[in-house]
């Protein structure tokens, strides 16, 4: 198991942990052969059947969040983390919509393409298959336990959940309803299991088990990518966090700038794809930024500016080396006056976590030397970083935003979650 992972809540010995994740290893590996080969009509009645469950026991569900919210309140979470723990009918109505909205994606699974007729006679192409079970580690937000078991199901994949801790209830909850749908949809209930210990070391347990589980996804701060990273023996994909940034060049149109730098910031502040850092461009900042610190003055987003920056923002606090890091998630907005393009990109590529960085400009030149020079998933001209999402790229859904480089990068959808093989058609044709 890897060291690296702290038991958290302390109470289950190691052993225990890597037994009981062993066991759920084995049964995830059995179901995932069923999952792989269930047609369309079986994977979308589960999902359909899940959506309705999720209405029908709207009730328990939202008695299992309150529970979940009274210990939240009690252990004095953030703001911003008990924002998305909470579930309201909203919330519940969203969830059953999505779980819906995957079932009317296109089933991934089985396309072959790229067939081409070789010179010997055989043909060769490629399908799409299941990368068969996959381990998903996420935060306090229940709302994603929904989202993850509908992405995996319809990919075709097993997949072994593991929640915030402070979410329990709410996940457990959730995870009666997707039982109940894998049942009546004659899938078997291990296709997606939820975890039922809080413990930490399940975590370690989950990159230690090559032979039950093929790619482990930690999305979260930096603590876990550590704790993940070290050590595993599955491969990884990380969906990791945020330092966003958005460069307002000197050929910017303001009326374009202002608005995208609000949205970026303000539109939700705990999401990883909100801006973090804003970086002007000196000559168009005496232009931009006293109008932007007054939008975000009333909208009460605290500033922490550089010394050119509080010479035009009077309120901005001091920023000082860990601001250019650090994600705020919260009301808060780091920024930088940088002369020219250049010095904007040396500052994302030295402090940015290459998630989401966005430039507004009208200079074609710099915005292409912006998309090709900032190495981060996503790269915008003239958007909000907030677009940085499975929904708005068209994927229909996300399992989360990947700031790997291999297999799958940016928004993660159902492709995101499958593997290509190679095909081979002859008709007696030997080399
Ligand atoms: N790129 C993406 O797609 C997304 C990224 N995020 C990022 O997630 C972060 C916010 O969520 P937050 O809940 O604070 O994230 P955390 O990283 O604190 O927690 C996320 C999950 O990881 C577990 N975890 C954390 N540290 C360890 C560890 N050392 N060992 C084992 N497990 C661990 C947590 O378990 P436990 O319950 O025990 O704390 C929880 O299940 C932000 O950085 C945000 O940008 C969020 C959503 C999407
Ligand atoms: N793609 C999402 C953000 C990713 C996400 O789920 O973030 P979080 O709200 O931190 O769990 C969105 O645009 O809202």
């Amino acid at each position: 198991m890897n060291a690296q992972v702290a038991n958290k809540a302390g109470k289950t010995s190691p052993e225990e942990v890597l037994n009981y994740m062993r066991e759920r290893g084995e049964r995830a590996r059995g179901a995932a052969r069923h999952v792989a080969r269930a047609d369309t009509g079986t994977k979308n009645a589960a999902l359909f059947a899940l959506a309705q469950l999720l209405l029908d026991e709207r009730k328990a569900i939202l008695a299992a969040n309150a529970e979940d919210m009274r210990a939240g309140r009690a252990a004095k979470l953030d703001a911003a983390m008990l924002e998305r723990l909470e579930l309201n009918d909203a919330r519940i109505d969203a969830m059953a919509d999505g779980v819906r909205q995957v079932a009317a994606l296109p089933d991934p699974i089985g396309e072959m393409t790229d067939m081409k007729l070789r010179p010997s006679g055989i043909q060769v192409g490629r399908m799409r298959v299941p990368l068969g079970v996959v381990g998903i580690i996420y935060e306090s937000r229940p709302n994603v336990t929904a989202d993850a078991a509908s992405l995996c199901l319809k990919s075709g994949n097993a997949a072994i959940l593991r929640g915030g801790s402070e979410a329990m209830n709410s996940n457990q909850a959730i995870a009666r309803c997707i039982q109940r749908a894998l049942r009546d949809a004659g899938l078997p209930e291990d296709a997606v299991q939820v975890l039922t210990i809080t413990d930490r070391s399940a975590v370690g347990a989950m990159v230690s088990m090559p032979e039950y589980i093929d790619v482990v996804i930690p999305r979260g701060g930096k603590g876990l990518v550590a704790a993940v990273s070290n050590g595993a023996r599955v491969p990884v994909i990380k969906h990791l966090d945020g330092v966003c940034h958005v460069f307002i060049d000197a050929d910017a149109d303001l009326d374009k700038a202002i608005p995208i730098c609000v949205n970026a910031k303000t539109q939700r502040y705990g999401t990883c794809n909100t801006m973090e850092t804003l970086l002007v461009d000196a000559p168009i900042a005496d232009r931009v930024l006293p109008k932007l610190a007054q939008i975000y003055r009333e909208a009460g987003v605290e500033l922490r500016g550089c010394e050119r920056t509080r010479r035009l923002v009077s309120e901005a606090r001091p920023a000082t080396d860990a601001d250019w890091s650090e994600e705020y998630l919260a009301p808060v907005l780091a920024v930088k006056i940088v002369d020219g393009l250049d010095a904007a990109i040396d500052h994302i590529s030295r402090y940015g976590s290459a998630h989401t960085d966005a430039i507004v400009t009208e200079n074609y030149t710099r915005a292409r030397r912006f998309l090709r020079e900032v190495d981060s998933s996503s790269v915008m001209v003239n958007a909000s970083t907030r677009f940085a999402d499975g929904y708005e790229y068209g994927l229909g859904a996300e399992i989360g935003i990947s700031t790997d480089k291999f297999h799958a990068r940016g928004p993660v959808g159902l492709e995101g979650l499958t593997s290509q093989k190679w095909v081979v058609l002859g008709d007696g044709n030997v080399r």
